[in-house]
């Protein structure tokens, strides 16, 4: 991008933001970010479906250019639910509650998934930039900050999420993986 203007990122969440902003701002060309805390209704549907239609209402909200991000975690026993209504699942039954959810199931698999989408500005179509991390859901370990960061283990590593300093979640996390091609594409663009 040859502007100089900040990209916006609209979201109510501030540990995506952080990690979206320590991503960002690192690497060769350095993309700054700045947020608008927005309170956007989410559609049911797949992941793209979900995240396109938070960014179309979202460059209507703020008249011009913005990002959005839907994260989903899928378990593979259930065929990829709870994905993107993950966030109701979380603050309903927790840690605990995403672990007996799985009791009886021959794999604990799943995939922690990241959509971020880019508008242009209203009326014009979101590009959908995915990332996807493999893992496997276990007992709470880590602080229990971002999310379901302590009971998803990413596949390769004996640490969850919650446990590896945040540069290291970030060179490996499904938010990482989206926004080097987001990085990418925005370099692209005149
Ligand atoms: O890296 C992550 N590690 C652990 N947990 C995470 C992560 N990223 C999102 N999460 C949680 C937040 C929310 O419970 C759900 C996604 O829901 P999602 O709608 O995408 O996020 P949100 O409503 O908090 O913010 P936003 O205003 O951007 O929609 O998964
Ligand atoms: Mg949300």
């Amino acid at each position: 991008m040859t502007s100089q203007k900040a990209l916006v990122f609209v979201t109510g969440n501030a540990n995506k933001l952080r990690e979206v902003k320590e991503i960002l701002s690192s690497g060769g060309h350095p993309i700054e970010v700045e947020s608008q805390s927005l309170e956007i209704p989410e559609i049911q549907g797949t992941t793209v479906e979900v995240a396109a239609a938070k960014c179309r209402k979202a460059a209507e909200l703020v008249g011009g250019p913005c990002i959005t991000e839907d994260t989903a975690l899928g378990f593979v026993a259930l065929k990829g639910l709870p994905g993107p209504y993950i966030k109701h699942f979380m603050t309903e039954i927790g840690h605990d509650g995403l672990n007996a959810m799985l009791v009886g199931f021959p794999t604990k698999a799943a995939e922690a998934i990241c959509t971020f989408a880019y508008s242009a500005g209203p009326g014009t179509e979101p590009i959908i930039f995915e990332g996807r991390t493999p893992g496997t859901i276990v007992s709470a370990r880590g602080p229990k900050v971002f999310g379901w960061d302590a009971v998803f283990q990413p596949d390769g590593y004996d640490m969850t999420y919650a446990e590896m300093p945040s540069d290291e979640k970030n060179k490996i996390s499904h938010r990482g993986k989206a926004l080097e091609k987001l990085r990418t594409y925005l370099q692209s663009l005149p």
